[in-house]
């Protein structure tokens, strides 16, 4: 190839690069992106909502080279997410945004060391281990509630940002239970340190220009320093479970997650990253739907009551697995409170080859966009999508379609059972003593998309003690 044609070929390659690949989409231009941006950075719930209004199932966004795709349409979800899974890979701007807080753990993983940590990590969440752990769970709700809500002589009330009472709940609950640790000691420096983490991780995944990991930007400076704070925070929990395993005489480290990866053989680096995968993505998340529940289930007290009642008929305390059959009507408040408010309010991926979704061809590179946020809120597949209706989960016969608050196919969430198991548990603590209602000038906080989706300004919703014992 003569100089003068690989010079044009580079031009060419420069020039499609730099244009937006059009595959006849609509979807906004740059001049409304223009007009938009403050609020989309500020609301990207909202524009994510007004777009899909506006254009339908599939919004194409204005960003040079590959397409960029919202897709709210149940097929072109499963077909990204499921059918065609393995065309479609992480590496997209979210992740690799996560990936600088939680390197190669496997939210943010690729093939094939995905696959071999997601089998390692499995029997943590089987439901004998699940079932073993309702007791520190318990207890993790408990401890939560004995500091949020103290000294409450019964009959009278308080208010209570339970934002901050399920984030304590969120992150005990995953230190007892999948690292066997009382995080107490390490609670409130996990706390901030993962919760700097998640805001940065936001921060990275939002920025326009792309900048140099090395670049001494206050951004890339604090992210630096917040590694720092959660290697150490890891290093001891590793530290103390190694010497624990020896002082026992015992080759097995245990056969909590902690004890799995120190066994599996993987290096110091990457059980880290895994354990601060599953610290962010495993407290986060339950906080946020959680703290939802809550609000719902002050505006709405009769299904408050219901729930009440049935965890009160539980002849023992609720345990992690009772949610799968015996509290249809709790399980159905979680399901609807995970439908309207899910905390995974996105999920990216990128295709690695030429695909066809429907009747659509796209290029390799193209980045899908699928907003369990955009699709739980269509009418067509939920009447009334704005209302809280736990009764639309009751029919087990009912379809589930368009309905993915821990995502679809094989990179579905590995926490799912924990996180609703958690939830059951935590509510049954929680409404024995209290019941929960709305302060007088109640005004719904708006929500805020963060690594989950969070009320901004946290929820004051007023707890009222309604006895001073609880049970087992
Ligand atoms: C209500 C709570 C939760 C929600 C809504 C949620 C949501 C999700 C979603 C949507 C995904 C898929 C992401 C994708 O496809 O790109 C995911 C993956 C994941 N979640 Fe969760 N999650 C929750 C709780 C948890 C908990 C409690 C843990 C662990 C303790 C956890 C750990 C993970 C991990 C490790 C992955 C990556 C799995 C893989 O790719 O193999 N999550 N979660």
């Amino acid at each position: 190839m003569s100089v003068a044609t690989r010079l044009q070929s580079l031009q060419q390659t420069i020039e499609q690069s730099t244009q937006p690949t059009d595959v006849g989409v609509p979807g906004p231009t740059p001049g409304d992106m223009a007009r938009a941006f403050r609020s989309v950075r500020r609301d990207p719930l909202t524009f994510l909502g007004q777009v899909s209004e506006h254009y339908g199932d599939r919004v194409s966004f204005p960003v040079p080279g590959a397409p960029a795709l919202l897709l709210n349409h149940p097929d072109d979800v499963r077909h990204v997410l499921q059918v065609s899974a393995r065309s479609w890979g992480k590496k997209t701007i979210q992740y690799g945004a996560l990936a600088r807080v939680t390197g190669q753990g496997l939210l943010a993983s690729a093939e094939p060391s995905w696959i071999e940590h997601r089998r390692m990590a499995a029997p943590a969440f089987h439901h004998q281990r699940l079932e073993a752990v309702s007791d520190q769970v318990r207890a993790a709700a408990d401890g939560a509630i004995a500091a949020g809500v103290p000294h409450l002589v019964p009959g009278t009330s308080r208010l209570v940002d339970v934002a901050a009472l399920t984030h304590r709940i969120g992150l005990d609950a995953v230190g007892r239970a999948l690292f066997s640790a009382d995080l107490s000691g390490h609670a409130q420096r996990l706390l901030d340190a993962t919760s700097d983490a998640a805001e940065l991780v936001v921060r990275l995944g939002r920025s326009v220009v792309p900048t140099a990991r090395w670049a001494p930007t206050p951004t890339n400076v604090r992210l630096r320093i917040t590694r720092r704070r959660l290697d150490a925070i890891t290093a001891e929990l590793v530290a103390d479970r190694r010497a624990r395993g020896r002082a026992g005489g015992s080759a097995a480290h245990g056969d909590d997650l902690l004890g799995l990866l120190l066994d599996s053989g993987l290096d110091d680096a990457a059980i880290r990253d895994e354990l601060v995968t599953m610290v962010i993505a495993g407290h986060e998340t339950v906080a946020g739907a959680l703290t939802w529940t809550l609000m719902l289930l002050a505006e709405h007290p009769k299904a408050q009551e219901r729930a009440r009642a049935e965890l009160a008929a539980m002849p023992a305390p609720v345990s992690m697995l009772d949610h799968r059959d015996r509290l249809p009507w709790t399980r159905a408040v979680i399901d609807e409170a995970l439908r309207l408010y899910p905390p995974a309010w996105a999920i990216s991926r990128r295709s690695t080859a030429p695909d066809v979704l429907g009747d659509l061809a796209v290029p390799e590179g193209t980045l899908a966009i699928i907003s369990p946020w955009v699709v739980h809120r269509r009418e067509d597949l939920w009447p009334e999508p704005l209302a809280f209706r736990p009764e639309r989960f009751l029919d087990p016969g009912a379809g589930r379609t368009g309905y993915l608050p821990f995502g679809l196919g094989p990179r579905l969430c590995i926490g799912r059972e924990f996180a609703i198991g958690e939830m059951a548990v935590a509510l049954d603590r929680l409404l024995a003593t209290h019941r929960v209602t709305l302060p007088t000038g109640w005004r719904r906080p708006r929500p805020e998309a963060q690594v989950a989706v969070h009320p901004e300004g946290g929820m004051p919703l007023l707890l009222t003690r309604l006895r001073a014992d609880l049970r087992g």
